[in-house]
């Protein structure tokens, strides 16, 4: 186990800023939103940036960072990156969560160190950069730090889509987080899964624990999730079979089961409940079928001939506002898809396939307008640590990621041809 190292408390660097910027705890479920903008206000005053800050939902603030353009009446380019973060449980990290420790081989140990802090700073980082080497951009580049992504995003990116504030910036592409790489290529993100939160709910009659009969609550409930069992297996058959990626079927999950007669010592057991409840976490890829899978659900998974009844929550937008599949095009169709690939390469790095991300992030609600959006966060020769226990960062990952965002930005902010029509 490496040791810890005392960064010198003078020292002022990218690491030690992306260090600061992990010790200001925006872990759910009382994220210091607060602490976070002020702390990414500062740093973007101190390189010359301007700043606004928008408030949608009361003590849930979103900070919109500006470096203006030659020419504003081109579309322009918003990074995005959300403030929030999952909890931790400190008992089971090495070092603590809130701590951004840097170990004597250069890990940067914190909550929230891949996910997505790391792209908040050196987005700056790269553009403080890109400012002391004169350079400047024709188009406008806006950097947007959001609320609550990890709880859904209603109060945070959903919102700001929907805001005249939005409409003005005139987004022509976006870039948002995406996941680390093990391997030494980046990875990119075309599309995200849409996250559907079902429960599924039985009734039927109640009765002795030692009687057999038809239809009682826990049997129609536990037929659903023998039937929602079977579905999962054939999706992860073809996962496992090498046929899809996890992130290209359909993952249904349970999530909690709530049934039973509570007595003060656990449950009754001598009684069959006359309720019974499942929660599950659903992703159907961009291919999918929404209409089929609602159908699945009222007709096999929750059917009212095993008196049965349904929820679904849609979390965000399933098609765009045309009723196309959330998906941003990976080929000559999207022009900005040329810029982003030439500007990797040219930051030295090589890319994999595109690909979908298993998760969901607030890209959904911008593709959801139409913009192109990748998700991208340059973190190779790392483990995917989101959400986990010691999530960390290696410095030099970091740094390099910043040149990779010079590249970008550079790149992106000097894209002349006019795609506003598109
Ligand atoms: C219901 S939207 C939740 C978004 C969340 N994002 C990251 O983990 C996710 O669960 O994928
Ligand atoms: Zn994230
Ligand atoms: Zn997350």
């Amino acid at each position: 186990q490496s040791q810890y190292v005392d960064d010198e408390p003078d020292q002022d660097s990218p690491v030690s800023r992306f260090q600061r910027y992990l010790r200001i705890k925006t872990a759910h479920p009382d994220p210091d939103y607060a602490s976070a903008v002020a702390f990414l206000r500062s740093q973007a005053q101190e390189i010359g940036l301007h700043t606004q800050i928008l408030e949608f939902v009361t003590g849930k603030p979103l900070l919109l960072v500006t470096w203006y353009g030659l020419d504003p009446s081109l579309p322009s380019i918003l990074l995005n990156s959300h403030m929030d973060s999952v909890p931790a449980e400190p008992s089971k990290w090495v070092h603590p969560p809130f701590s951004a420790v840097r170990t004597s081989d250069g890990k940067i140990f914190a909550r929230g160190s891949q996910d997505d802090k790391c792209i908040a700073i050196q987005y700056l980082e790269a553009i403080r950069n890109l400012r002391n080497r004169d350079f400047v951009p024709v188009r406008t580049i806006h950097i947007s730090y959001v609320p609550d992504e990890e709880i859904g995003g209603s109060d945070g990116a959903a919102k700001f889509v929907q805001s005249k504030e939005f409409k003005e910036l005139n987004v022509g592409f976006m870039m948002d987080e995406g996941q680390a790489s093990p391997g030494d290529e980046f990875r990119v993100f075309y599309a995200d899964r849409s996250p559907w939160s079902l429960i599924i709910k039985a009734k039927g009659s109640p009765g002795h624990g030692s009687r057999m009969y038809d239809n009682s609550a826990m049997e129609n409930l536990m037929k659903s999730v023998e039937i929602m069992t079977r579905f999962r297996e054939s999706q992860f058959e073809i996962v496992k079979a090498g046929e899809a990626a996890n992130s290209e079927v359909i993952s249904v999950n349970p999530v909690f089961v709530n049934a039973g007669t509570p007595s003060p010592t656990g449950f009754v057991m001598n009684m069959q409940p006359s309720e019974a409840e499942a929660g599950f976490d659903l992703r159907l890829p961009p291919t999918a079928d929404p209409d089929a899978m609602r159908r699945r659900i009222a007709e096999e998974w929750a059917p009212a001939r095993r008196n049965m009844t349904y929820q679904i929550l849609e979390k965000g937008p399933i098609r765009d506002y045309l009723g196309s599949p959330l998906m941003t095009m990976t080929n000559a169709s999207n022009p900005w898809w040329a810029v982003f690939k030439a500007a990797i390469s040219d930051a030295g790095g090589k890319l994999s396939k595109p690909e979908i991300l298993a998760t969901t992030t607030d890209a959904r609600f911008m593709r959801q307008m139409r913009i192109p959006v990748l998700g991208f966060s340059p973190m190779i020769n790392t483990p995917i640590l989101l959400h986990d226990h010691n999530e960390f960062l290696s410095d030099s990952v970091f740094i390099r990621g910043i040149k990779v965002y010079e590249s970008l930005i550079s790149a992106l902010s000097s894209f002349q041809e006019d795609v506003s029509s598109q």
